[in-house]
């Protein structure tokens, strides 16, 4: 809304997304024409009673003036509660058009992208109360695993982020195959391997929050859709260990029957325990962990009486894509190497390479090794130490033993 004010013409915007930033450490100074920053101010860091100006372009300003009133109950779109107050601009009537069509545009998508830029993503687990039932309570999600970070295979790595790429600008696709706008993947290997690193890089890639569903503290279908409802609507649900959570209310005394045998059937999949029977450590069973991506629709869950609460969400069968969190490959061998010691090339590199095809080793065993542990620590030491346990591993292997002990006891 413009008013008329001599040969000045004044407008008024209302910022509708919480602050971020403490406005009170910066300096309300002359903000440099188009630049992020200016918008940072007029968006998100100006205090009450701050003023900022922001120049069109040479000669022509706009005078931007904080203030902490809440909008109009009328204003369509804006919450009051997450208001932080409005900005009104003063600039010449003769640039009226211009900033009418082009200016204020771009500062609303500029801001809007800042907002969402500087929006904390949040972590949500579900806690059971007996006064509030099945609800969710909240950390800010602070993990800073990315795919830059994330060490394996670069051709793997850019087919899992192409497709969560499709997924997320998948709106028309979705609609024009009448499918719910939601993607499952099923991440499964031992531990160590990078699933919870691969969900954090998805969630950071996407710009997603994170529903950690604690699957045995839901007790039916009615609670979990309860539950699933409160979610946001861009969101990463997630269901870790989904072989205990599938454990669930009628089936827990059966599958307690059959732990052992699954662990049996288990240790054969992953082939290298395959004549350990009974001596399969559960630590290094596979794990399995299932992401669902979900926007806007709502998770479908089907009444499954037999199967406990959750199971059709989480039927392996129903997941779009499986991905195989492995043990270290040479290729993530080497994009480790280059992050935690800044090298792309040594003469370890093809022992490295030509053990790790020999024995398993997780990548958090090898980023161990290659983490400096004091500053006499260089990339010389660092990698002869990883060769040394790896040629351990293998010698035990040769010898009938089990490799992992060797990695196990040295870490
Ligand atoms: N691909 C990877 N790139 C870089 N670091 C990794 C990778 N995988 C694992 N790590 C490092 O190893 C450690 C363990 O990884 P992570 O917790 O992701 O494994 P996990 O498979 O989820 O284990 P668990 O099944 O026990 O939960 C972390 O410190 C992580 O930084």
């Amino acid at each position: 809304m413009a008013t008329r004010s001599r040969a000045y013409e004044e407008i008024k915007v209302y910022i509708s997304a919480t602050c971020s930033g403490n406005g009170r450490h910066l300096r309300a100074e002359t903000a440099s024409g188009r630049d992020a920053a200016a918008v940072d101010k007029l968006v998100l860091s100006l205090v009450d009673g701050e003023k900022v100006s922001d120049q069109l372009f040479p000669g022509a300003t706009v005078w931007w003036h904080a203030h902490a009133d809440e909008p109009p109950s009328a204003t369509r779109g804006i919450s009051r509660r997450s208001g932080c107050g409005s900005r009104s601009g003063r600039y010449h009537e003769r640039y009226h058009a211009f900033v009418k069509d082009t200016y204020l545009p771009r500062i609303r998508r500029e801001g809007r992208e800042l907002i969402v830029k500087g929006r904390q993503r949040k972590i949500f687990t579900n806690i059971c109360s007996v006064y509030t039932g099945s609800t969710w309570s909240h950390a800010l999600f602070e993990h800073s695993k990315t795919f830059t970070t994330l060490a394996m295979d670069p051709a793997r790595k850019k087919e899992i982020m192409d497709d969560l790429d499709k997924f997320k600008n998948g709106k028309e696709y979705y609609a024009r195959v009448g499918k719910a706008w939601k993607r499952g993947y099923l991440l499964y290997g031992p531990p160590g391997t990078g699933k919870s690193s691969m969900i954090a890089s998805m969630a950071n890639h996407l710009d997603y929050d994170i529903y950690d569903i604690e699957l045995t503290s839901v007790h039916s279908n009615a609670e979990l859709r309860k539950l699933l409802i409160k979610t946001t609507p861009k969101s990463i649900i997630l269901i870790e260990d989904i072989d205990c959570s599938l454990d669930l209310t009628g089936a827990r005394k059966k599958k307690k029957k059959n732990e052992r045998q699954r662990r049996l059937v288990d240790a054969g999949r992953t082939g290298h325990h395959q004549q350990q029977s009974d001596a399969v450590r559960p630590a290094q069973r596979h794990r399995r962990a299932v992401v669902v991506l979900r926007r806007r629709e709502d998770l479908r869950v089907h009444h499954q009486p037999r199967r406990g609460a959750g199971s059709a969400l989480i039927r392996p069968g129903r997941m779009d894509k499986h991905i195989e969190m492995g043990y270290c490959c040479t290729e993530g061998f080497k994009s480790l190497a280059k992050m935690y010691l800044d090298v792309d090339a040594h003469r370890l590199f093809d022992a490295v390479g030509e053990l790790l095809r020999e024995v398993e080793m997780t990548i958090a065993n090898v980023a161990e090794y290659l983490t400096p542990k004091s500053s006499e620590d260089i990339p010389d030491s660092c990698l002869a130490a990883l060769v040394k346990a790896l040629e351990e591993a293998a010698a035990k292997k040769a010898n009938g033993g089990n490799e992992h002990d060797v990695q196990d006891d040295e870490q």
